[in-house]
This record gives C-alpha cells, sequence and structure tokens, in this order.
C-alpha cells in the first residue's frame, strides 16, 4: 500500500488563465492505494456525497487507467469539490504518485502531470494542467504547451470559500474567445509582475499582478458576493485579489500579520451577502509527498 498527502491549488492567480498555480500549505487530500485486478475507489472526508466513485466519473479512475496501474483506490477528501481549490487534480496528484511508487513505473514528477492532467479531462471537459502541476512539483508553477516550470516561493495567502458549489465545466463557459491587444498588453505585464513577485517571495508584487480585466470579472460575476469579499479583504490589508481557479474560492494575498483580519473580513463580507464561507489562512506550499 502506499498514501500521498496532495495538496490544494489555487490556479489562473488572475493573469495567467490555464497557466499559473500554486500549492497551498493547507487543505490537502489523502490518498492510498493497493494493488488489485481492477480499480475501484472509495472516497471519504469533504463533500464525498458529491464525489463519484465511479472509475469513469473519478479523476483517479483516469490516472489509473493512464498508468495501467489498476487499484483499489482510498481517497480522503480535505479540498473540498467545485470550490476553485483544485480538489479533482489534489486526489489525480495524489494518484498518480502512489501509483507511480506502487507500480515502480519511475516517473518523474513532471512526467506525472500530463498523466494527472488527464484526469482534469474527465471532469472538466480540459486536461488543463495548472492545478494538477503545483500539486505535484509544489510551489508556483507555469504550466505551457511544452511543459511545466516551477520555483519554490513563500507567499502568505487565504483561501475563503462560500458553501455555493461552481463547476469547472461551467465556469469554463462563460470566459471569453478573444482579447483586443490592449487587453494582452495589459495581462503580459501584470503576469509577468506576478511571476518575478513569486520568485522574490514578494506578496506586494504578487497581489499588483495578479490584477486580470479578461476572465476574472466574468468569473467573478458568477460569485455571490464577491465584490464586496474582495473590498473587504484590501480594506483589511490584502495586496491582490482574484478567483481561485474557477470560483467560487476567493484568494486573497497579503502580508503575514494580516491572514487573519482579511480571513474574517472575507467571511464576514460573503455573510453580509446571505453565503456561508469558511476562510483557510495558508502559504504557498509543497507538492504531494508520500507519508
Ligand atoms: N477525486 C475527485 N475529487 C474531487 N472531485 C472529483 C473527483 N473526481 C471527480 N470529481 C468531480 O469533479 C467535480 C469538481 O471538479 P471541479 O469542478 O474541477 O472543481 P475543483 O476541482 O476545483 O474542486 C465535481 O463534479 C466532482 O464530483
Ligand atoms: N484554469 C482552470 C482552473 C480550474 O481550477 P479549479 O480549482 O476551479 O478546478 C479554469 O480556470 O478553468
Amino acid at each position: 500500500m502506499r498514501t500521498v498527502r496532495a495538496p490544494a491549488t489555487s490556479a489562473n492567480l488572475g493573469s495567467g488563465y490555464d497557466t499559473f498555480g500554486v500549492a497551498l500549505s493547507r487543505p490537502a487530500d489523502v490518498v492510498s492505494v493497493e494493488r488489485a485486478d481492477r480499480t475501484t475507489i472509495e472516497v471519504t472526508g469533504a463533500g464525498a456525497q458529491f464525489i463519484p466513485e465511479d472509475p469513469e466519473k473519478n479523476t483517479v479512475g483516469a490516472v489509473a487507467r493512464a498508468l495501467d496501474a489498476p487499484a483499489h483506490i482510498k481517497i480522503d477528501k480535505g479540498v473540498r469539490p467545485a470550490s476553485g481549490l483544485g480538489s479533482s487534480a489534489a486526489s489525480a496528484a495524489g494518484a498518480a504518485l502512489a501509483l507511480n511508487d506502487l507500480y515502480d513505473r519511475g516517473l518523474s514528477r513532471e512526467e506525472l502531470v500530463p498523466i494527472a492532467a488527464e484526469g482534469e479531462a474527465v471532469v472538466s471537459g480540459a486536461a488543463h494542467a495548472d492545478n494538477v502541476a503545483p500539486a505535484l512539483l509544489g510551489g508556483f508553477t507555469i504550466a505551457t504547451a511544452d511543459g511545466v516550470r516551477s520555483i519554490e516561493t513563500n507567499v502568505p495567502l487565504v483561501a475563503c470559500l462560500p458553501e455555493e458549489p461552481i463547476s469547472t465545466r461551467d465556469a469554463r463557459e462563460v470566459v471569453p474567445t478573444h482579447v483586443s491587444i490592449e487587453e494582452l498588453v495589459a495581462t503580459v505585464g501584470n503576469a509577468a509582475t506576478l511571476s518575478v513577485g513569486m520568485c522574490r517571495s514578494d506578496p506586494e508584487l504578487v497581489g499588483a499582478g495578479m490584477a486580470d480585466e479578461v476572465v476574472t470579472p466574468h468569473r467573478a460575476a458568477l460569485i455571490t458576493g464577491y465584490d464586496a469579499a474582495a473590498d473587504a479583504a484590501r480594506e483589511a490589508g490584502a495586496h491582490g485579489v482574484t478567483v481561485s481557479g474557477s470560483g467560487p474560492g476567493v484568494l486573497a494575498v497579503c502580508p503575514p500579520d494580516r491572514r487573519r483580519a482579511v480571513a474574517a473580513a472575507m467571511v464576514e463580507a460573503f455573510a453580509d451577502n446571505g453565503e456561508n464561507a469558511r476562510a483557510y489562512r495558508t502559504w504557498t506550499g509543497g507538492g504531494a509527498e508520500l507519508v
């Protein structure tokens, strides 16, 4: 048997749609695998009742198939599904690392990224790698058609999750298919600023580089109370706020000693808008680990 702790992740970070991602130090899924003749899946934990155990519909089933590694797979969910914190990716990354080890496949973490991304295609219709890359490699990752680049970084974060779920598949429908040259120029500037901020572990630069007028406003419009929560976070000291992944989670970057105030301000703003929300005070963190 092999057991892996696989972290929540936040994708896009505003200016890096389908490209940027970070691993979070908490929450995380725990995935255990045992050799079997055919793949079976058992899910417990946060939101387990919304997650299919059919291997054709669960992200870990696609990973087991891609690695030709049938197993009994137990998933203890710490990352709530459809909340914008890479829940489906955490399980996929955990299963990829665990099955690679169990079956001695010898693949590197980088080589496991496209395999884990096949799980994402099962749930969202697109094999986007911007969650599975940080879930496997940790830190800040840039996933492109050429492969994945990653760096270690140390940035304080708050992730606030309103209760009402949003499916990634649905939230991909609202993304515009074209941008103007002005929007492209602004996006390149913001994305480059964010990357430098991650390299320097500088929350202020990361916050500035999270700005985005192309994708984020369309996703924010799907989240009841987003504007109030973002304003409240900034007033409480956040350097930058954006939609986490496809939402409804909201990600704020702030000085380490403002995390408590930012978390409380966001939860209160959502409550004022009739939404129950839970906030995690977290940091950028490492990738999946055998435990
Ligand atoms: N192992 C898994 N963990 C979480 N969600 C899963 C898993 N396998 C399949 N799903 C499905 O994926 C969907 C959630 O994925 P998604 O909408 O991309 O949100 P996120 O991955 O950010 O939580 C839900 O419909 C859920 O049932
Ligand atoms: N790039 C994807 C990221 C989805 O992240 P999730 O955590 O909501 O699954 C997108 O924006 O669609």
